[in-house]
Parts: C-alpha cells; structure tokens; sequence
C-alpha cells in the first residue's frame, strides 16, 4: 500500500518476471489475472468469493457502465468502489475496443468514436478525454487510453493509420489525464502483426513515460504463434520497470506462455463466460459438462481442490444443472474456472520466484494433457 503507484520487480526467471504494484487501495502480485467485473459484477459471483480466490485487482466495465447507470451517476454514487463494494484496486478499458465489438458503430475518426448505445439506441461520443474523464468519474485505479484496436487479418496501411492515431490519443489521454497521485494511466501498444509498427508504438509510448504499458490489438482473431511473436517484438521496447498489461488473454496456456514472454497482467472473460456456458477449466485441461457422458459420473471436477465448486458437487450434478439451464450451474462453474485461474496465477509467481518456470510450464502442460477423465 502506498501513497503512489509502485511496480517493483522482486524475481526473473528467462524473460518471466514476478513483480508487485503497489497503490493506495492495495497491492497486486504479479503476474496478475484481472477477472472481469462486467457490469459491476464479476457475472455470478460475489465479490467476497472473487477476493477469497486470490484476486487483487478486477476490471470495470466504462462501456456498459457510461451507457447504465451513467458515469455521472455512478460519481454521485461514490464512485465505483464504493456502489460494488469492492474496495481494492479496479481496473477500467477505455471503452473503444467494446464500442467496435458491441454497438452499431457510427464512426470512428481523429475526433474520437460515435456510436449508438446498444442499451437505448442513443447516439454517444467518446473523445480521448471524454474516456479518461468517465474513467475518472467511476474514480478508477488504472485507466486505459482510447485507443482504436484492428481485427486480424487485416491491411498494413490500416492498421498503421490505426496505430498512428493510437499514438496521438495517447497524448491527449496523458494531457487529460493530468497528475493523479496514487492512480495510472495506461498507453496501449498498437501495430498488429507488423513488427515495425509494434515497435515503433512501444518506443513512441515509452518516451511519453507512462505508469504502465498495455499491449492492445492482439487476441483478435491471430493464431497464437503470431501473438507470441509480436510480444517478441514489443516487450523488449517496452522498460523493464514498468508492469506490462496483455489485454483480453487469455486461455491457461495463452497465459502461460504470454508469462514466458515477459507479460506481467491479464484479462480475459473466457473464465466467467465459459463457465456459464458449461465449460469448466481444470488442471487436467478442460471438461465440457453439457456432454452427455457426466450425466451419471459421481466424482467431483478435482477432489484436491480447496475450492468447494471443484471439490464437492459431482459431475453429474453439474452436467444437470447447464442442460437444465439453471443459474448455479453458471455460479459454481464460474466459481471453479476463477479459482483455477487464480490457481495457476499462484503457482505461476512460485515457479518464477523459485527460478523454475520453464518446468513449471512443462508439467503444467502435461497435466492437461491427461484432459477430460
Ligand atoms: N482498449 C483495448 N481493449 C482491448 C481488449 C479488451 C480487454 N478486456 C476489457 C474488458 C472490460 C470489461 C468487460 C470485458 C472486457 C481486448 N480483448 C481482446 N481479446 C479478447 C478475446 C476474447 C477472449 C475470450 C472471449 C471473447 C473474446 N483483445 C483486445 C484488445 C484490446 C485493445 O487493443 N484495446
């Protein structure tokens, strides 16, 4: 806990790095996964149970929370921590990449994104000040820049006029962004798979000397391989000192090599929203339990486990709880999927503290290996 916001670096193992950022409203171990606190909620769960499973820090959701309840009313509120009763350090995007994902997008240009809500069809502009003033209003610990993030594949001289823009919001999220002591602003590492591109935008964002660097417009739709490669490319231009976030990453493995790579935060909704879908995340890899062969298996997902969603319901239970379509199978999945996230995350930082990641990695693959018993 400090007055400022602090990473330390504690331990390296290869170009895995176990670290600390420290900020008033707590401490997050890193690596680091951010569970995703949609609107308000981390879907299906309650924030107690998030905590209890490891989590230091969870995102909030500037999209749906702008459009309802409002940013200005989540202010009079008290601000964000203060309406979900979470009172660690929170995490919010800027809320482009979810415009261009979730609403009918109007248009997008230097100006900043237009869209239309897809709560009530009203028409919104989000300036890069606009956002990080909304960021500001839910009274967010790290706030993202605006940024534009292009799917994959897509043309090189797009996804340069993508990234250049990028650069330029960066600027005026710094400058709007002003000096909040305690509270970060994040620049987001644009250039798709173009490895110049990626390393101009990680040099360009480093002499802004921002908190922290995030690596954007990844996870998009590229093979894995090609993900790695651009965080070849891109950690290396980013200072060793300063925490690296992935954005939306990602799947165990994703993460567990992502780690490799030097990547030191993460998020992802597969967790949750699989979960809720019947798809249970394990150490032995994942289990489909909509799949009618559980439908009398008595054993529980992992009788090891400390956490009573993987330990005391069976399979069968489960399996009759998603075809039956009935909220808890959604709860207790969700429930075990974050614990094994958090799970993972706990022996990620041991391995790199004890200087033994490349085997952690391996056995942690190898286990999944044995799947779907
Ligand atoms: N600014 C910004 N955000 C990005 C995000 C959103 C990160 N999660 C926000 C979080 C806020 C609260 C609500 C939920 C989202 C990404 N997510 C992904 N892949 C997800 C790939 C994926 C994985 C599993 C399921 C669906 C999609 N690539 C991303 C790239 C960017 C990017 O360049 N810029």
């Amino acid at each position: 806990m400090t007055e400022t916001f602090q990473f330390k670096l504690l331990a390296t193992d290869g170009r895995a790095r176990r670290g600390e950022v420290s900020m008033p409203r707590g401490t997050i171990r890193t690596p680091a996964f951010m569970p995703v606190g949609t609107v308000g909620t981390v879907k299906a769960m309650y924030l107690d149970q998030v905590r209890e499973l490891g989590a230091d820090i969870i995102l909030g959701n500037t999209y749906h929370l702008m459009l309802r309840p409002g940013a200005e009313r989540v202010a009079r509120l008290g601000g964000l921590h203060n309406f979900i009763r979470w009172e660690r350090p929170i995490l919010t995007d800027s809320g482009g990449f979810q415009v261009m994902s979730l609403s009918s997008l109007r248009k997008l240009n230097e100006q900043g994104v237009t869209f239309k809500s897809h709560v009530d069809g009203a028409l919104y502009h989000m300036s890069p000040e606009r956002s990080i003033e909304i960021q500001g209003l839910l009274d967010s610990d790290i706030q993202m820049q605006l940024d534009e993030c292009v799917a994959l594949p897509a043309e090189p001289d797009e996804i340069e006029r993508a990234m250049e823009m990028s650069l330029r919001w960066a600027e005026r999220c710094k400058v709007a962004f002003g000096d909040q002591p305690g509270k970060a602003m994040f620049g987001i590492v644009q250039g798709g798979d173009i490895p110049k591109l990626r390393e101009r935008s990680a040099l360009v964002l480093r002499d802004l000397d921002l908190k922290g660097y995030a690596v954007g417009g990844l996870a998009v739709g590229e093979p894995q391989e090609v993900m790695l490669d651009m965080l070849d490319v891109t950690c290396p231009a980013l200072p060793t000192e300063k925490p690296r976030y992935l954005m939306g990453v990602g799947t165990p493995d994703d993460i567990l090599k992502s780690v490799a790579h030097g990547i030191d935060m993460f998020d992802c909704v597969m967790p949750t929203r699989s979960g809720r879908h019947g798809l249970a995340f394990t150490r032995y890899g994942r289990i489909n339990l909509r799949n009618a062969r559980h439908a009398e298996d008595t054993r529980p997902l992992d009788e090891q486990s400390s956490c009573p969603a993987t330990r005391d319901y069976s399979r069968a239970y489960l399996h009759h709880l998603i075809r039956s379509n009935e909220s808890l199978g959604g709860m207790l999945l969700s429930w075990n999927n974050l614990a094994y996230y958090q799970e993972l995350m706990a022996g990620i930082r041991k391995a790199i503290e004890e200087g033994r990641y490349a085997d952690f990695m391996a056995e942690t693959q190898e286990n999944w290996k044995r799947g779907d018993l």
